[in-house]
């Protein structure tokens, strides 16, 4: 494997200032964006390490895409600034900052075959014509693409086609490299293995990764750190373990796994006390003896399956408590599935298991 440094500037990157030693490789402050009435970031301040692979996770709308045009220089804020390597580069123009894109839909050249393509950005900066040759051979052995230099894009899978932007991408050894939903036209099975081999390049080049994303999976399994969006604003920013263990909202719990809320009469009944918990669907057993009783440590409930969703290698429940409020237990499709009688049952789960969700912060700008 060949391994670009990201720190091996390029020809025309030689006359820029270098970047601060020790600052984050990317800072957002107070980044806000307004296309007429429509406010589409409210408010963003984030550090973003070198050589993270940081995930913006969020629904449809959430402002994801905005922010990423910023860092790129597509778009200009409205207020706040934009820092790369500790220098300002809020009012630069796309090709005076040290990143890359690549977009979803690969916008690959279909006249030009593959070497081509990816020697493409490098023939614009008029990098001499070895030197273009060397670093897209490179490029392309990375993305484990050397056999297809000749071929054009149309002979191409989607697969090896998104590894062929994603090498155009590389070619320029940018510090930075905005991808943007970079797997979303690529049916399940493919999207899965190019997650494993995207993250594995990303380890190989030590590039910063800012990866925009509405599918939660892909997030958990290939980030460092996620930023979950919501309505323009981050509502959380952490590990994807921190993220889905320990949500900092209503909204992250509902939208990074499935959506398990325990409150009001039921909170009180079944936790002893008042507040909203989530507690994961996975971590909650079922047990048809009603009769047992919770061993030290354990918080149990007693209900009723109101209904049961079969997803092949695993069974979810969702169960009406007795006590008030519903919660959804996940069980792996083993042959000791318990009998239910009646559809009643005991949910049991071990005390650290429920997590108390912040009490909703109030937003203070519009
Ligand atoms: N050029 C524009 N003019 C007006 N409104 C815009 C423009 N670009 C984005 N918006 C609005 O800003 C909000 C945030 O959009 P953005 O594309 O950043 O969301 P997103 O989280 O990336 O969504 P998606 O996952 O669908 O791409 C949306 O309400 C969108 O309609």
């Amino acid at each position: 494997m060949v391994v670009m440094s990201p720190n091996q500037a390029p020809a025309t990157m030689e006359t820029e200032p270098k970047p601060r030693a020790g600052a984050p490789a990317i800072r957002l402050s107070g980044l806000r964006k307004e296309f007429g009435p429509v406010v589409a970031v409210r408010g963003i301040d984030v550090e973003i390490a070198e050589g993270e692979f940081f995930s913006m996770l969020g629904p449809s709308g959430s402002g994801k895409t905005t922010v990423l045009r910023m860092i790129a220089g597509f778009d200009l804020p409205t207020s706040g600034t934009v820092e790369l390597g500790g220098r300002d580069v809020t009012r630069l123009a796309p090709f005076e900052r040290d990143v890359n894109t690549v977009f979803q839909d690969y916008a690959l050249f279909p006249h030009m075959n593959v070497q081509q393509n990816v020697e493409y950005g490098l023939r614009v900066k008029r990098v001499p014509r070895a030197e273009r040759k060397r670093r897209a051979t490179e490029a392309l052995r990375t993305v484990r693409l050397e056999d297809f230099a000749a071929r054009k894009p149309s002979q191409l899978s989607g697969g090896q086609r998104q590894r062929v932007a994603l090498a155009r991408a590389l070619v320029n050894r940018p510090r930075v490299l905005l991808l943007d939903e970079p797997l979303g036209a690529l049916d399940l099975k493919l999207r899965q293995a190019m997650q494993t081999e995207l993250k594995q390049i990303q380890r190989d080049v030590g590039i910063t990764f800012i990866f925009v994303t509405h599918d939660q999976d892909e997030a958990l399994t290939m980030s460092d750190r996620i930023a979950v969006f919501n309505d323009g604003r981050i509502e959380q920013t952490g590990t994807p373990n921190e993220v889905y263990e320990h949500p900092a909202s209503a909204f992250v719990a509902g939208f990074v796994g499935t959506s398990n809320l325990l409150s009001g009469r039921g909170a009180e009944a079944v936790i002893g006390h008042s507040g909203t918990y989530s507690i994961r669907p996975e971590k909650i057993h079922l047990d048809p003896d009603l009769s047992s009783a919770a061993e030290p440590g354990e918080v149990s409930a007693t209900g009723t399956v109101t209904a049961t969703h079969y997803a092949g290698a695993t069974i979810r429940y969702v169960v009406s408590l007795d006590a008030g409020g519903q919660l959804s237990a996940v069980r792996q499709n083993s042959d000791r599935a318990p009998e239910l009688a009646d559809g009643r049952v005991r949910l049991v789960w071990r005390q650290e298991h429920n997590f108390r969700i912040p009490d909703d912060k109030e937003h203070t700008d519009a």
